[in-house]
């Protein structure tokens, strides 16, 4: 298995190559060169298998060889005795034909631990194989960084930088990030928003001398392995549901557009899917641009929801590969414009390409806090605001197939939010009860290219 830029001007890379090299070279996102393809019986050999071993099975391929299948088997197992349910990722029954896949036994209660988990072990041993060192910087707008600092905290062969938008992720997002006390773990808080944050870590990849300097890694999900990772609990949770003989639909709270293209890849790959719709909150450009064709920035607004609060949803580039034919120069067109004038305009095949793949829609603050509220009163169940999202638009999508909503977050990160639709103030679980009393260590900066720039080279022990 070999991987391909969404860009065309970078080389070909293996897969380890991959998931150190995090963004291309030439600006854009890695992709597998093929997707690999399970028929209806190798899927349903599947059927029964734990998690861990389903995650073997459908991840191989993209492995290509690259880590001996015994030592990857260990990772994978390593990774999820992290999580704190048997089944890593359960489905709960909410209402007739009706899911919550619950993403967030892990460390630190959101989805990102499922891939984070296994990539922090995969570099850990690419790294050491190889001896060397990385420096890692990502953005987050609230659960990557501190998914990122639990999984490579305190590892010998990175540093680890995470840029937050000061101010704008909850209390116990920031303390996830802030309390670690790991001699490679940097926090930082930018005076800025997520997508500010987010173009700050594009430009130092694309900074070639600063790249090469620092030998700068990635772990959003513009590295292939997070997708690669989240493509798993959906194999896991259509086969709890019958697949590959019963299609099954699933709504994805979204932001980045990570975990809905693992779901896309997914279905490439031979799983029925019936429908993947698009949830957003208030911050809707995906769903105005499934609607127009038109993808058009108009600046973000803060939610109950913040790790939604995204503009430039990096992954919807490998999708517009993908809608495009796998046309680079497409891409790079797209790309261009939305660069220069913070808008560009699918043409009506790529648009097709997409609608016949995606559903789109958004919840606003109310509705988000009014399913909240209604679910907890019809089902017993307690939401996070981002899983509400989800749960609000799928309600426009109730058809045969059973539906999959992806719960992404524990109501625990957000108990404010929580509280406030509801009247239910949910505690964390004992393993983080004295996560608020901590003390945090964090340093704040301008969102400023340079400024960063320069505190990484400083504080990084893998410059050359
Ligand atoms: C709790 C939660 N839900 C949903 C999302 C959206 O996921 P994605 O960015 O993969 O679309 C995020 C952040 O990305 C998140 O932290
Ligand atoms: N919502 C995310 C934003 C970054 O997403 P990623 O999946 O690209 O890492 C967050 O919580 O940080």
């Amino acid at each position: 298995m070999h991987y391909v830029s969404t860009r065309g001007e970078a080389p070909a890379l293996g897969f380890a190559d991959t998931v150190l090299a995090g963004l291309a070279h030439d600006g854009g996102l890695y992709v597998p060169a093929e997707w690999p393809q399970f028929s209806p019986a190798e899927i349903r050999a599947m059927r029964g298998l734990s998690y861990q071993d389903i995650g073997l099975r459908v991840l191989a391929p993209y492995i290509g060889g690259e880590i001996a299948a015994p030592v990857f088997e260990r990772l994978v197992r390593e990774a999820y005795a992290t999580f704190r349910h048997d089944a890593v990722c359960p489905l709960v029954q909410l209402g007739p034909n009706n899911f919550v896949l619950e993403l967030f036994h892990g460390p630190t209660l959101a989805f990102k631990d499922v891939a984070m988990q296994l990539l922090a072990r995969v570099m850990d041993h690419v790294l050491a194989e190889r001896g060397q060192r990385a420096t890692i910087v990502g953005a987050t707008s609230g659960d990557t960084g501190g998914a990122a600092i639990e999984a490579f905290g305190g590892r010998q062969r990175t540093d680890i930088f995470i840029l937050f938008p000061h101010g704008r992720v909850s209390p116990v997002q920031q303390r996830q990030m802030t309390t670690s006390g790991a001699v490679n773990v940097h926090a930082l808080a930018i005076e800025g928003n997520f997508d500010d944050c987010q173009g700050m870590l594009k430009d130092m990849f694309n900074d070639h001398a600063f790249r090469d300097r620092v030998a700068l890694s990635g772990v959003n999900s513009i590295n292939w392995a997070r997708i690669m990772a989240q493509i798993v609990y959906y194999f896991s949770s259509a086969l709890s549901l019958g697949a590959p003989d019963r299609p099954v639909s699933f709504t994805v709270p979204t932001g980045n557009f990570g975990d809905i293209f693992a779901g896309y890849a997914a279905k490439r790959m031979g799983l029925p899917i019936e429908r993947l719709v698009i949830a957003t909150n208030a911050n809707d450009i995906l769903a105005r641009t499934f609607k127009s064709g038109e993808y058009k920035m108009e600046g973000v607004v803060a939610t109950t929801s913040p790790s939604m609060d995204i503009q430039v949803s990096s992954n919807f580039e490998r999708l517009l590969f993908e809608a495009s034919g796998r046309k680079t120069e497409t891409v790079q067109r797209y790309m261009a414009n939305l660069k220069q004038s913070g808008t560009f305009t699918i043409d009506a095949a790529g648009l097709d390409a997409i609608r016949a793949e995606f559903d789109a829609g958004r919840a606003t603050e109310p509705e988000i806090a009014d399913t909240i509220q209604s679910t907890l009163k019809r089902s017993g169940y307690l939401l996070d605001p981002h899983t509400a999202a989800a749960v609000h638009v799928a309600k426009g999508y109730q058809d045969a197939a059973p539906m999959v909503i992806l719960g992404t977050a524990h109501p625990a990160k957000f108990p404010t939010a929580v509280n406030a639709a509801c009247g239910v103030l949910p505690a964390l679980p004992s393993w983080l009860s004295g996560l608020m009393e901590r003390e945090e260590k964090y340093t704040v900066l301008p969102s400023d290219l340079k400024m960063v720039e320069d505190y990484v080279s400083r504080h990084t022990r893998a410059a050359r």
